[in-house]
């Protein structure tokens, strides 16, 4: 039986391949994709930029079981408000268009992409709607399991693998031993690299970082700006580095998206952070920052959020890939400043 275009059977075929057209843009409509492919965003997306980059050529991949594996990862991603299979396809679509960026024309194997893409799709799965921190106070099972260390991210690439081990899900069954130990260990790392808790360190190093990169990048005897952009690194650990940056940079790339897709955004993570506090009220614990629905500022959180954490990683990132990412800082202030106005309308609105 042939497999489907977008790898999931779906009566909006030719609509979702008009949305597959943008596969390669920032403004992408994850919403739409989700809608259109039977809420399949995941398989779908996934399937399609594999098929783009040509990885299941290259990594002699049976079609049948990369659609098997990404079926049964999207399955396993619960229907939670936010870190659900969408947030994935959405983080994974995002790496794909970041990996574009003519700066990293020649900088990353073929191996270092599918790992990086792989990395993405599963960095969430499983997840149950709390955070780490959720877990550790209600002595849950998976912070016992990982020692209150990067819980969640633990558990999900602890998923994700397991499932790679049904023989009719294993997709990367033709990649050589070093090869499927490369994906592995970057797949870790990178996933690893997401815990919120790694944020700082990432700041810390990122500076000096990119400083570094900028004096390598090759600087061609003629002015053909591609060349010129490319960063060649001749370190894996350099290479890997960038792909932690990345994916962090995409988990935390909703502000850099159009009003119309960040608002969506928000409504989710509000609907999962005030679930938590609700179940942390009627158990009588204390509730975390920002999950009281009583109490929450949502604009002003948000704003918060741009300004400590958002901003000053992307703009870092745009700074290292300059011009490449006006449209991301663009989108980041013009969502900031609608927040500002939705405050002070509020209060004008408080005087009438
Ligand atoms: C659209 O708004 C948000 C969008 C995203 C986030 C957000 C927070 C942490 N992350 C990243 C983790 O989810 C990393 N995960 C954990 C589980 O393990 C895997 C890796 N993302 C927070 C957002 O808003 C918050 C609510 C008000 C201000 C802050
Ligand atoms: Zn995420």
């Amino acid at each position: 039986d042939t497999i489907p275009r977008f790898g999931t059977e779906t009566p909006h075929e030719a609509k979702l391949a008009e949305l597959m057209d943008n596969i390669d843009a920032w403004g992408l409509n994850i919403f739409d994709v989700h809608n259109y492919s039977q809420s399949h965003s995941l398989t779908s997306v996934m399937y399609t930029i594999f098929k783009k980059r040509n990885l299941i050529e290259t990594f002699r991949i049976s079609p049948q079981k990369l659609i098997n594996y990404l079926v049964t990862l999207e399955s396993h991603y619960l229907d939670v408000p936010y870190h659900c299979s969408i947030h994935a396809a959405d983080v994974t679509q995002a790496i794909h268009v970041l990996l574009l960026i003519p700066s990293f024309e020649n900088t990353f194997t073929d191996l270092e992409i599918l790992a990086a893409l792989f990395a993405a799709a599963i960095h969430d799965v499983d997840h149950p709607g709390v955070t780490n921190q959720y877990l550790i106070n209600s002595d849950n099972e998976l912070a016992l399991m990982y020692n209150d260390t990067s819980v969640l991210e633990n558990h999900s690439l602890a998923v994700a693998f397991k499932l790679l081990q049904n023989e009719d899900c294993d997709f990367i069954e033709n990649l050589s031993d070093e090869q499927r130990k490369i994906l592995r260990q970057i797949s870790i790392d990178m996933v690893l690299a997401t815990d919120m808790s790694k944020h700082g360190a990432i700041m810390q190093t990122i500076q000096s970082f990119h400083q570094s990169l900028k004096a390598k990048q090759c600087k061609d005897s003629n002015s053909n700006s591609s060349t010129n952009d490319s960063l060649v690194l001749t370190e894996q650990k350099e290479r890997v580095q960038l792909l932690r940056e990345m994916l962090h940079c995409a988990d935390l790339s909703n502000p850099t998206k159009h009003l119309s897709i960040y608002t969506q955004w928000v409504d989710r993570i509000m609907d999962e952070f005030h679930y938590q506090g609700d179940r942390e009220r009627s158990a009588g614990m204390p509730i975390s920052p920002m999950c009281n629905r009583r109490t929450a500022d949502i604009e002003m959180a948000q704003i918060g959020f741009i300004q400590a954490i958002v901003e000053p990683l992307w703009q870092m990132w745009a700074q290292l890939v300059y011009p490449h990412c006006q449209q991301m800082l663009d989108n980041i202030d013009s969502n900031r400043q609608w927040y500002e106005y939705q405050i002070s309308n509020r209060s004008s609105r408080n005087n009438t």
